[in-house]
């Protein structure tokens, strides 16, 4: 046959097969049609070995968007970005790129040695509806294909794993949020504070420990249900200004994904106030507290109250600081309160909690607000020594080592300058700054709060000396008169 005859032929054959589909279409009975599709279907079922599992983007109604569609949408992202041929891309809160696969692409994945395929596809509906807003009327779907010798793997836990796994990246991609109160209520903004445990200044023993901590917290969700507590920790940052206590804060937001939540005790109204402010926290976030010691005086009130009930001080201690309450004003946050809250009403709300407090004055603290427990890990930020000191040189100068170090060194065993002003003198002043100028820079100022410190020393010490001199000319000047 000659290809043109060829061709001709195929023709004729194929329309008269749509002849026979329309047909088919027009005048088989809908019952008849509907068998025939059934169990054409079921044959495939008994050759055909794989199984098929369809995830609506919509669910429902069409007003929900489906929970598993996005879960799956996340968790398949990583590797449609290295599969997929075609991809879609989208911004998702303002903040990275998040690639998916486009329509009719596959990709595979592998679980326990068992390989399944994803296909993304959409059905457009045809429905007519007349709106002011153009309505998209494409359902999309995922579409999981495995074999059937791997139904309980597949459905059971290889499906536990995706959405659990989806879930926890779309945690880590969100945009977090900082969050201030105003009064009684919060507000945000987005938080974006470079803050790392990297760039801080610390022992890395130290940091390695905390960083351990916060991880071991964070894993540790069935560990607190069995042992009954609350998913909760309480974190005390103590030591001077400039130490690193709000940046220590913003490493471990930053760590861990938690939002912060910034609670300025002096703005809250009452005990009623604080509670809503608390219970309106979302789960996985940190509820800072800053200058535990500034605000309301909080340790002043208690010590007050502790002599004046000091008769009735073989009663319940509950007892106490609910007397301890009713006294103070209305209008004031109490310390019982804020312990209260710290303590127990947490239980009821789902989700993990940090709770920092900072202060530049441990000792001021009552003993009861910090005890384990309460506060579970104190955290001393001190000054500056030589290890702190090469982290920031590594931040600052990109420097790991220096002939000028060793004197360095030895001038901050000297001294106490906190990581704040050594990481100012190490900031190049000009953009050509060379890093030796900074190096300089910082042994002058060390050199100068030496010497300032010595001439404080002396000082202090002649003073000391005519006081007592004073106290002695008094002394001989009473037992002459007596
Ligand atoms: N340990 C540190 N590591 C790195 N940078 C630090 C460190 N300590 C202080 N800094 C720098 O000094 C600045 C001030 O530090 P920060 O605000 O964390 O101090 P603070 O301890 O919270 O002080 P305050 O008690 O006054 O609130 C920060 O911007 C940071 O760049
Ligand atoms: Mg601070």
């Amino acid at each position: 046959m000659v290809p043109a005859d060829m061709f001709a032929h195929l023709g004729s054959t194929i329309g008269g097969l749509m002849f026979v589909w329309a047909i088919f279409q027009q005048y088989f009975p809908y019952e008849v049609r509907r068998h025939i599709e059934k169990y054409s279907q079921r044959l495939v079922g008994y050759v055909y070995p794989y199984i098929q599992i369809t995830f609506n983007e919509f669910t429902g109604e069409r007003l929900m968007r489906s929970e598993a569609y996005s879960a799956i949408e996340n968790y398949l992202s990583s590797k449609s970005s290295t599969q997929a041929k075609r991809l879609k891309a989208d911004i998702k809160n303002n903040q990275s790129l998040v690639l998916s696969m486009d329509d009719h692409e596959e990709v595979s994945d592998e679980f326990k040695g068992v390989k399944v395929w994803w296909a993304s596809g959409k059905n457009i509906s045809k429905q007519q509806t007349f709106s002011y807003t153009p309505i998209n009327d494409e359902k999309r779907y995922y579409k999981l294909n495995f074999h059937k010798g791997q139904r309980e793997l597949i459905i059971g836990p290889y499906l536990t794993h995706v959405l659990k796994e989806g879930k926890a990246i779309r945690v880590r991609n969100r945009q977090r949020k900082l969050y201030t109160n105003n009064g009684s209520h919060w507000s945000h903004v987005v938080f974006e504070h470079p803050a790392t445990f990297k760039t801080l200044a610390m022992e890395p023993e130290k940091k390695q420990d905390i960083i351990d901590d916060l991880m071991a917290f964070s894993k540790a969700e069935e560990f607190y249900a069995s042992i009954g507590r609350a998913w909760k920790r309480g974190y005390l940052l103590y030591g001077p200004p400039g130490t690193g206590k709000s940046t220590m804060i913003a490493a471990m937001a930053n760590l861990l994904g938690y939002d912060l939540y910034d609670l300025e005790l002096t703005a809250v109204k009452d005990n009623t106030e604080l509670r809503r402010l608390l219970i309106e926290t979302s789960s996985k976030s940190i509820i800072v507290i800053e200058d535990i010691d500034c605000s309301l005086d909080l340790t002043g009130q208690r010590r007050k109250r502790k002599e004046k009930v000091e008769e009735d001080e073989e009663k319940d201690p509950r007892e106490k600081l609910a007397k301890e309450e009713r006294e103070t004003k209305p209008s004031q946050v109490t310390l019982s309160g804020l312990l209260n809250f710290i303590d127990g009403l947490w239980s009821a709300c789902r989700g993990e909690r940090l709770i920092v407090f900072t202060t530049n004055y441990v000792e001021k603290l009552d003993a009861a607000l910090i005890r384990k427990g309460r506060m579970d890990k104190h955290i001393e930020l001190s000054y500056c020594n030589f290890e702190s000191f090469k982290v920031l040189a590594r931040n600052y100068l990109k420097l790991e080592a220096h002939h000028l170090f060793p004197k360095i060194r030895g001038l901050l065993e000297q001294t106490n300058m906190t990581p704040a002003d050594v990481a100012e003198h190490l900031m190049p002043k000009s953009l050509a700054g060379v890093a030796e100028n900074c190096l300089h820079n910082l042994i002058q100022a060390l050199e100068q709060e030496i010497e300032n410190g010595k001439l404080k020393a002396e000082e202090e010490g002649k003073e000391k000396n005519s006081a007592a001199e004073e106290k002695d000319q008094d002394s001989e000047a009473s037992s002459d008169r007596k």
